[in-house]
């Protein structure tokens, strides 16, 4: 682009940290000496009439720019702060030259001046920068409220001149105006002051962006801050004034969740009570947490469910049969039970309608079924699974409850509600689970609440039993009333003489006894095997285990009163037949016999003791004979060794080990002193018993053993020591002894003698007394056994000893 030169010479009026670009008007003070000369200077050289003219030239430290402006002084006057001053135009460029003389104290230089020549039409990208620059400036401009300007920018056509009239700008430093100045070419120039514009912009947004979020955030944290303190007391007043609060959100939710509940008035109300507790807690707290979580539980329980009582007794007895073999009293005692329950509802029911104002009187009387019915009987006899049977003979909801092992009252009535971590107690758990309130509350385990400093579970377990007062349990922990007189509890137990005395006094029993071998064979033909087979992945068709190695199973490889172990047994074959391999058999189908399952689980575990080798069999010496017991696993033979202790080392007296409880240990005392007193009549060499210490023993140490039934054996064993006489290995014996050798009854005779069958034993001795027992046995098991009553123990010897004699002190 041609830039055309004049030549001047005017004086210099130097600007400090000032620049002055052509087109700008700006005022200068003239008390400055410098200015005063320049402007002075000018006059003087002024031509008349014309208006005097300096060169603006920008001086940083000292040194000048090389580009001036040439200044025309339009006026000359006060300025605002009343100092003398003049309004100086600044016209066009002039390239700074050499020095020169002039007038006045001024510095004179010539210059050429510099105009910016631009081809007409100007090129697109130069237009396009001008329109793009004059946006930006508007916009900018606009933003600030500067109108006036706006409408001078927008008639500047000019690329250079636009360019110029960014000296205005305040955003620009003292060196970027100087740049703009001597920036010569016009279009290099609006470039220059486009790209300061939009480095500005970018700054500016940038800074606006951050300050924004800074001012952003303060503010919300504040206003947050000041919603909250208003919602706090807003709740406050609220409740204070009408005690009722404001809400939140969740709260609110609880509410409807309340009303949609349709809970028991009482609990309605104290569950809005609890409400308006949490809304007065707010949110933070653990209280709140608490509040929450008992309201869960409270909505949770199944107010309003009950099921349907619509069953009948032939087809309640036809669930109880199709789910249990045999059991025959066991079931008529449980549909006694049903069909008493079923009528008194009934009465009640009709008794309600006839006269509703009477109703509340029926609460002392609520126990539609009586008493709670307690199954009590050894571990896999089916007291658990009958209670199912019994609830979907029902059709109610079952649930079982654990009490093994529970000494806590808290674990039946809950703890209350400001322990941490506090629960409801089982009972309303069971409720809960069950989603019901009449569901069938198996209690198993009841034999094995303890109880210790926690409190007594056996008190509370009474509250719920009772129904004088069941209709309004009160759980610690929910604190509101719960109506139990419609929920069916059942109960077991392994041993009776371990259930609390009062609960006991609660309950009906019903005593399961344990199988016979046949009815063994039966349960696991239609019950277990099918369950099994199912479990293991097979069809019935493809194995088929016979009913004598089903009679082996239970016979050899368990020993039980109930059927769990043969239940394991069978899943154990099945699961070998399943996976084949190891044994022959691992086509299917198959068929199982007897002789089959050495080869699938190994070798048996029990024998009968009369089918051992007579040298191995544990009465081979004298001074041991097998007895009977009913432990918590059911009968069982328990054997007790007799030893005489060394004249010369051992003490006299009696020892007594093998976990014995009191009353057992009586027995074996009793058992020393009647042979002591009595054993010359029976011609027993008894003068050892007076010297020496004798010491019983009854293995399986670790088993606690107790109960008076021991006697027979235990002077049994010492007269099989005394005599060295063996005792027969197929007679086991029962019976309580009196000072005087007579024998007393005992219970547990069907226990005692299904064990005894199991073992393989012949010849049973018996109480003559409990001879009305032997009813309850079954046949078959009669059959077998040869059972001998007796009411002295002169008797018992005489069966129990074999004739043979051996000297004393072989057993040791
Ligand atoms: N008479 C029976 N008919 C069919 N199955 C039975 C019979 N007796 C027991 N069973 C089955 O034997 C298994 C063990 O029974 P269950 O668990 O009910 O025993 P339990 O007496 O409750 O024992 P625990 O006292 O240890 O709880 C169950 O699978 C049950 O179905």
């Amino acid at each position: 682009m041609a830039i055309s030169r004049t030549t001047l010479t005017l004086p210099v009026l130097p600007l400090d940290d000032n620049v002055v670009l052509p087109g700008m008007v700006v005022p200068l003070d003239l008390s400055d000496t410098e200015v005063r000369a320049a402007v002075e200077a000018a006059r003087a050289a002024a031509p008349a009439g014309g208006k005097p003219e300096v060169l603006l030239v920008p001086r940083t430290e000292g040194r000048y720019a090389a580009i001036g402006v040439r200044g025309r002084v339009e006026q000359t006057g006060r300025l605002a702060d009343g100092d003398p001053g003049a309004l100086i135009r600044g016209l066009g460029r002039v390239r700074v030259g050499a020095g020169t003389t002039g007038p006045g104290a001024a510095l004179w230089v010539e210059g050429s001046e510099i105009r910016d020549v631009l081809p007409d039409p100007l090129p697109g990208a130069v237009s396009e920068l001008v329109t793009e620059y004059r946006a930006l400036i508007t916009a900018w401009l606009r933003e600030r409220g500067a109108w006036q300007v706006v409408d001078r920018v927008q008639q500047i056509d000019a690329p250079g001149a636009l360019a110029d009239n960014a000296g205005y700008s305040p955003f620009l430093t003292t060196e970027q105006r100087v740049s703009l100045l001597e920036a010569t070419d016009p279009v290099d120039r609006l470039r220059l002051a486009t790209g300061l514009l939009k480095d500005h912009l970018a700054e500016r947004e940038v800074a606006d962006s951050i300050a924004k979020d800074v001012q952003d955030g303060v503010e919300k944290q504040q206003r947050e801050f000041l919603l909250r303190r208003q919602l706090q007391a807003v709740r406050k007043e609220l409740s204070e004034l009408t005690g009722d609060g404001g809400s939140g959100e969740a709260d609110e939710d609880y509410r409807s969740r309340i009303e949609a509940a349709a809970l028991p008035p009482e609990v309605h109300k104290a569950a809005l009570a609890e409400v308006d507790k949490l809304e007065r807690a707010g949110d933070q707290g653990p209280e709140a947490g608490w509040i929450r979580t008992w309201l869960d539980t409270v909505l949770e329980m199944p107010w309003n469910v009950s099921s349907e009582d619509a069953y009948d007794i032939a087809e309640a007895r036809a669930v109880l049969d199709a789910d249990h073999t045999g059991l025959q009293d066991v079931k008529d005692r449980i549909v006694e039970y049903l069909a008493v329950r079923k009528r008194r509802a009934a009465r009640d029911r009709a008794a309600e309608n006839a006269t509703p104002e009477a109703a509340p009187s029926r609460s002392r009387d609520r126990r539609p079924g009586g008493a709670v019915l307690a199954l009590v009987g050894p571990p896999g006899v089916g007291k658990t699974s009958l209670g199912e049977s019994v609830a979907r003979a029902m059709g109610r909801e079952f649930v079982r409850v654990a009490l093994g092992g529970v000494r806590d009252e808290a674990e039946i009535r809950g703890h209350r509600r400001t322990y941490v971590g506090a629960l409801p107690g089982r009972i309303v758990r069971a409720i809960k689970d069950a989603g019901s309130m009449n569901p069938v509350v198996l209690l198993d385990e009841v034999d094995k609440v303890g109880s210790d400093f926690r409190g007594d579970p056996a008190a509370a377990l009474l509250e719920v039993l009772d129904p004088a007062q069941n209709h309004t349990f009160r759980d610690h922990y929910l604190e509101v009333e719960l109506d139990l007189s419609d929920v069916v509890f059942l109960a077991t137990a392994n041993a009776l003489e371990s259930i609390p005395q009062p609960l006991l006094d609660r309950m009906e029993l019903v005593q399961l006894d344990g199988y016979t071998e046949d009815e063994k064979v039966t349960i696991a033909r239609d019950h277990l095997l099918p369950r099994q087979l199912e479990r293991a992945g097979l069809d019935a068709d493809e194995a088929t285990v016979t009913d004598d190695a089903l009679r082996r199973l239970a016979g050899e490889y368990t020993r039980e009163a109930g059927v769990r172990g043969l239940e394991r047994a069978v899943a154990r074959v099945l699961r070998k037949v399943a996976a084949g391999g190891e044994s022959d058999v691992t086509a299917l189908p198959v068929t199982i016999g007897p002789d089959d399952l050495r080869a699938l689980i190994g070798r048996p575990r029990h024998t009968p003791e009369a089918a051992h080798d007579p040298a191995e069999r544990r009465t081979a010496v004298p001074g041991v004979a097998t007895g009977l017991a009913v432990t918590g696993a059911g009968g069982d033979v328990l054997y007790v060794e007799a030893s005489l202790a060394d004249p010369e080392t051992g003490g006299a007296g009696l020892t007594l080990t093998g976990q014995l409880g009191d009353v057992m240990k009586e027995s074996g005392q009793i058992a020393l002193s009647y042979l002591r007193s009595r054993g010359a009549e029976l011609e027993l060499p008894v003068g050892d018993l007076k010297e020496r210490g004798v010491h019983l023993h009854v293995p399986a140490g670790a088993v606690p053993k107790d109960g008076p039934s021991a006697g027979v054996t235990m002077i049994t064993a010492l007269a099989s020591l005394l005599s060295g006489r063996q005792v027969r290995p197929d007679v086991a014996m029962t019976g309580e002894v009196s000072l005087t050798g007579r024998v007393l009854p005992i219970g547990g005779v069907k226990q005692k003698l299904l064990a005894a069958d199991r073992a393989g034993i012949t010849t049973v001795i018996i109480p003559a007394r409990n001879e009305p027992d032997l009813d309850d046995v079954p046949a078959e098991v009669l059959a077998r056994l040869d059972v001998r009553p007796v009411s002295d123990v002169r008797t018992v010897l005489e069966v129990a000893l074999t004739p043979g004699r051996r000297p004393v002190g072989v057993a040791a």
